[in-house]
Order: structure tokens, then sequence, then C-alpha cells
């Protein structure tokens, strides 16, 4: 599978001439596909996944399960997979190339740690600059060993062991990649493995266990958070599963709807698990006019559709205790803050410097080559909206899809020309993404590859 880094495809967006209307679906959610994918390659017998993102950093995952032995088909949208069973994959006789994707190479990590093989993984210029050890320390715990870089990066040996230990572990940054890493080495850990989360963060590792019919008990921690733990080692049973739209990628078109005049937008069949609601939560106290309609369960996850009309926003105070539900949703958020009445602030923003960029620098700079008034102070990010035109400045995205849609969202509302250098690694979670704003009128062309 060939990178992204190969061409970069520019980009000049300008200010949408109409509003955006009418009714859209996103891809599949990022976060759930992947767990698809490795879950059913550790299962014993045929998943079949519906409405899988087909995005490169996903597709990463299906080629290392491949690698790992696990056997992935797809004809038309379906994709079938037939498991190897936990301790059961076979060592791969190459290096996995995990992409531009992080919790690809997080949740990975884990699976192989309980596996008595040698894997070397690797990744993209963005993935190999992003640190590995709040992954590789605890699961070192167990048995398995690592040789990484200097500052614990990739390119990475992964030494196994089939006799894996359980590990009992309290998370010291919130992170579902993390947890997720040690209760998939658990899977065929000898024991009980527990991880201890101050603050709660995605659950769909637990929640996709389950579905594949074993038992994850979750406990409330009297100083708050949640104790999880799972019995190893365990059998997964294959099961189909359906895919809900990523709330992620919703947030793109969703802004661009509140921030350009008379748009009237329904997203349809969007995830709406509680811990990946903070975005919303946040353009609501903002005065957005955002509805659920139609909420129902799919899957296992509650899903529904959102109706998004143009709206005059405010400031608004994000506590940093909503940052795990909206992590990925910064960027975007802060476009949507620039174009606000007042100021805004965004608290416990000290993650985002350890994404794809370091996000919080990038984002400032988007904002501030395009006229915002932007601060940061510790951990927070200050936003001074709308003092005067925007736009007309060049945005660097640093191989950041999360940074080139907002950049783009962020021209279609400005009142000059915004020029984004790269819109190539959209193509990680949201493939399509210009050609569906297209469909809606944004008249973005599709870049130019150079
Ligand atoms: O578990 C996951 O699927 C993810 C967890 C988050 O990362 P952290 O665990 O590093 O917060 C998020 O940023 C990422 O896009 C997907
Ligand atoms: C941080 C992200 O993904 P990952 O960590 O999987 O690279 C993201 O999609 O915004």
């Amino acid at each position: 599978m060939k990178g992204l880094m190969q061409a970069s495809r520019p980009l000049t967006v300008s200010a949408s001439r109409k509003g955006f209307s009418g009714c859209i679906r996103v891809p599949g959610d990022k976060s759930i596909s992947h767990r698809s994918l490795m879950l059913a390659a550790l299962a014993q017998g045929r998943t079949r996944v519906y409405g899988l993102l087909e995005g490169e950093d996903v597709l990463r995952t299906a080629e290392a399960m491949r690698a790992l032995g696990a056997t992935i088909t797809r004809e038309g949208t379906v994709w079938t997979i037939d498991g190897r069973g936990v301790g059961e994959l076979t060592e791969p006789s190459d290096v996995v190339d995990m992409g531009n994707s992080g919790t690809a190479a997080r949740l990975l990590s884990g699976i192989l740690s309980s596996h008595g093989m040698n894997t070397f993984m690797t990744g993209d210029a963005s993935l190999r600059s992003r640190p590995m050890r709040r992954v590789t320390d605890p699961l070192s715990e167990n048995g398995a060993s690592f040789l990484t870089r200097a500052g614990g990066r990739l390119p990475m040996a992964v030494h196994g062991t089939e006799k894996a230990r359980p590990i009992t572990y309290r998370l010291p940054v919130a992170s579902a990649q993390v947890k997720s890493a040690i209760l998939l080495a658990g899977l065929n850990a000898h024991g009980r493995t527990v991880v201890e989360e101050p603050v709660a963060t995605r659950d769909h590792t637990e929640n996709m266990l389950r579905h594949f019919g074993i038992t994850v008990d979750v406990f409330a921690m009297d100083e708050g958070g949640c104790r999880i733990e799972l019995t190893g080692p365990v059998s997964l049973t294959a099961r189909d599963v359906t895919v809900p739209g990523d709330p992620s990628s919703s947030a793109f078109p969703l802004v661009a709807a509140l921030l350009v005049p008379d748009s009237d937008l329904l997203i349809e069949n969007v995830g709406l698990n509680p811990l990946r609601t903070g975005l919303f939560t946040s353009l609501r106290e903002m005065g957005a006019d955002l509805t659920i309609e139609n909420e129902r369960t799919e899957g296992g996850e509650p899903v529904g559709d959102l109706r998004v009309r143009s709206s005059r926003l405010r400031g608004v105070d994000v506590p940093a205790s909503r940052a795990p539900s909206m992590i990925d949703e910064y960027p975007v958020l802060a476009v949507a803050c620039a174009f606000a009445e007042g100021t805004s602030r965004l608290r416990g923003l000290h993650e985002l410097r350890v994404k794809e960029s370091d996000r919080l620098a990038a984002t400032v700079a988007l904002l501030e080559a395009n006229g915002v008034k932007v601060e940061v102070k510790g951990d927070d990010m200050i936003v001074h909206g709308r003092q005067g035109a925007l736009g007309g400045g060049r945005v660097q995205t640093h191989m950041d899809h999360r940074l080139a849609m907002s950049a783009i969202i962020f021209g279609l509302a400005a009142d000059r020309p915004v020029q984004v250098d790269d819109t190539a690694f959209i193509e990680t979670s949201f493939p399509g993404f210009v050609d569906l704003m297209n469909a809606l009128g944004a008249g973005l062309g599709t870049g130019t590859s150079t």
C-alpha cells in the first residue's frame, strides 16, 4: 500500500456562494472500524462488517490483520473477515506499516504483546514522531518487550509473549488508545486485566468486546472515573458489525452549515455515543441551531440524524473535563469560535500536542494566518471571535487530516480566500470529503496534485 506522502494536494478555498442544504451521510466511524477488523481477526469464525470506513487509516489496519493471518475480503461495501482466534495470529513476514494512524499502531501493540512472536512496526513521518511509550511502558509489564527509536518512537520491534501476565494499570493520560491496548493484551493473558480510568474515554473497545461475546466489567470508582476489568484468556465469537457514521467527521459539514448563511442540513446516521458528543454540547452552548432526530440504537451504539441550520454563534468556555469526548474536534471548534461573537476559552488541550501534528500550535497558526486573535495560556486556547475581515492566509497542515478539513471550513466562511498547503491526508479519515462538500455546492474544485 502506498503512503499519502507521494503527492501533496494544495487547495485554495473561497467563501461559499450559497448555503449548504439537503441530506448527507458521512463515512463510517474510524474508531469502531479499526476495532471491528482487529476483533474480527481475533475471533473464531466469519464476521461481516457493514459501513466500514474505507479511509487510509483503517485500510492500514486491514492490511496489518491480513499480514497477521486473517483472511479479509471486500465485496461491494461489505467486508468479510475470517478470524484466526485469540493467541493464533501468525508472525508477519515483513514490517507492518500503520501509515498515519495512532489508533492502529497503539491498539495493535496491545494485541501483539500477548502473542508469542516478533513484529516490526513503522508508520509515516507523522506517526514516527508520536509517543509510543504510553503503550509500551504498561505493556512491558505483561512480559513483552519493545525496541523503539530514541524517545519511544516508531519504528519499533515488538517481542510478544504467549505467556502474558495480566496488567493492572491506572491511566496517567485520558486515552482510549492506551486503555484499549491494555484490554486487548488482556484477551490472551492468564488472569484479571484491570484498567483504571480517572476520566472516561470512548468505550468502543468495551462495547465491541461484549458484542463478540466476552464479559467486560465496569465499576464506578469512589474518586470518580471507572475501573474496567476482564479475565483472560478468552475466545471471541465472530459477530457481524454495523458501523455508524463518524461523529468526528460529521463535525466538518456541521460547522460549515452553522457558519455559512442560508444552510439547513441533515446529516443522517451519525454515532451518538455519549463519550463522543462533547462538540455538539459545546456548539449548542454557543447558540447553534442543532437538533437530533430519529434517535435509535444500531449495532449496540446510539445513532441519530443531526439537523443543523445557520446560526449566530457566541463565545464559549469549554471545560477541560469535556476534552476526552471531543478530543479530535478542537481544530474545527476553534474555527467556529473564530466566527463567533466574543471570546472563547478551550481548556485542557495538552493531548492535542501529540496528535498527527502538534494540533494546538497548528490550530493557533491556522487562525493567526487568517486574521484571528488567539492566545495560548498553559493548556488553554483563547480565541477572540470575529473582529474584522477574516481569511487571506496560507495554512500548513503538517500531515494532519483534521487541520486540512478545518482550514477548508474556515475558507468557506471567510471574507478572503484561504490557501491550504495539502489536503491529501483527508483520505485517512474522510475519503470523498471534498466531493461531498462540492455536491453541497461548496465550489472547492478537486485540488491539484503536485
Ligand atoms: O481510541 C480511539 O479510537 C481514538 C482515541 C483518541 O486518541 P487518544 O486515545 O490518544 O486520546 C482519538 O484522538 C483518536 O482519533 C481515536
Ligand atoms: C488523532 C487522530 O487519530 P489517530 O490517533 O488514530 O492517528 C484523529 O483522527 O484525529
